[in-house]
């Protein structure tokens, strides 16, 4: 079959698949993709593949050059996001010489000579919080990040060899941090499991803010599949740790994680942050509290691209406002002196430095340091983190 033939009908199946997409508001582009290819048995895995990238590439764009139809639309994503594309070739044939170059030199290219325009890629960035470099941030959102792991004290050589036997190629970021490409089939090498917990760069560091003492009593109060509480325990096994979560079901997948890992001395309770939760919890206070709180998430898209486009921007506000009541309930379980760690993996600044000013408003806690964490710089997702102290 001929390039030109080829890259047809792939464009005839984005376009397809793009309507059915468009039918399921909301569901993230991963789930529906691995029904859609179960609906579309005929295709193989290089087909597969060749769609998945070709989908992703084009969600990476966010809203710019939307007055084009999809072959043009995927075209420019292609010639953004990669650095050989028959689809870009075929439809951009003049501008092709230049996708080996740089994002600013290609983007100089596509301004020039398109519709394009680089400030719709992403088109939140008033929000932004303080210190992001809009640029490079936005030009991180065209590649899909790293597959970042932990690896657990003790088993960090054991890791590495394992890696490095299997002929898989990483970056060691620090100690305990290793970047991966993507889709690397670590579940494959069975001698590392339990020896290692997939979780992203930027989530890592948040556990510096934590500084446990042996002894203490901790609550992970939006405690989900257990991230944060699996690095809190691993640099202070000693605390007594109470996780709780709105959603009964993410706590079953916590168990099984904390299985895993062999962790079995923790206190579990379904509690929802919006509600009175002295009802459950009575006067129970907490030397330490780690709110990892719900969250638009922006921090993430370079992982679900499709947000840029669908993102509704007065859920900002809708966010803010669940965080600032949230966070509130929260430090009534809180000794004074003693540290509330808030975290969100949004980089839009309503939910972050926003939220830690109303709280210092309101007098129930003081800034002792915060942090954008900016992943964006290392293949990884960006957050947020803050310590701050009860008044
Ligand atoms: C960012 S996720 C937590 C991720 C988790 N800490 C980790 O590191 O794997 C936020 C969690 O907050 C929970 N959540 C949302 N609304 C809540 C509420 N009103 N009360 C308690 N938890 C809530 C969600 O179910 C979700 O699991």
């Amino acid at each position: 079959m001929s390039t030109e033939k080829r890259v047809g009908q792939q464009i005839q199946l984005i376009e397809r698949l793009l309507v059915e997409y468009n039918r399921e508001p909301g569901m993230p582009l991963a789930r529906f993709l691995t029904g859609f290819y179960k609906r579309n048995r005929q295709m193989g895995a290089k087909d597969r593949r060749a769609i998945s990238r070709l989908v992703y590439h084009y969600f990476r764009i966010g809203k710019a050059a939307k007055l084009e139809g999809t072959a043009m639309r995927l075209a420019i994503a292609e010639f953004l996001c990669s650095d050989e594309s028959p689809v870009a070739q075929l439809m951009l044939p003049a501008l092709y010489p230049h996708i080996r170059e740089g994002i600013a030199e290609k983007i100089a290219v596509l301004e020039a000579n398109t519709t394009f325009r680089a400030e719709e890629l992403f088109p939140f960035h008033r929000h932004l919080s303080a210190g992001i470099d809009h640029g490079a941030f936005t030009a991180a959102l065209l590649a899909q990040p790293d597959l970042f792991i932990r690896l657990r004290p003790g088993h960090v050589a054991a890791v590495i060899t394992a890696l490095t036997d299997a002929g898989i190629s990483y970056r060691l970021l620090d100690a305990y941090t290793i970047a991966l490409p993507n889709r690397t089939a670590l579940d494959q090498i069975s001698s590392i499991a339990g020896k290692y917990e997939i979780q992203d760069y930027s989530s890592q560091q948040t556990g510096g803010y934590f500084d446990a003492s042996p002894g203490e009593s901790w609550w992970d109060a939006c405690a989900g599949a257990g991230g944060k509480s699996l690095l809190l325990l691993d640099t202070a096994p000693e605390v007594n740790l109470l996780v709780s979560d709105i959603r009964r079901s993410i706590l079953r997948n916590l168990d099984e994680r904390f299985e895993a890992a062999g962790v079995r001395k923790y206190r579990q309770k379904v509690l929802d942050l919006t509600k009175d939760t002295t009802v459950i919890l009575g006067s129970e206070q907490f030397d330490g509290i780690i709110l990892d709180a719900p969250c638009t998430g922006s921090g993430t898209w370079g992982r679900t691209p499709e947000m840029i486009a669908t993102f509704d921007e007065d859920s900002i506000q809708h966010f803010a406002a669940i965080q600032r009541q949230i966070a509130t309930q929260a430090t009534i379980h809180l000794k004074r002196g003693q540290p509330l760690i808030y975290i969100t993996c949004s980089v839009f600044s309503e939910e972050n430095e926003q939220v830690v000013a109303s709280l210092q408003d309101l007098g129930v806690v003081e800034l002792e340091q915060m942090e954008l964490l900016q992943g964006y710089r290392h293949r990884a997702d960006s957050m947020f983190v803050a310590r701050l102290i009860k008044c």
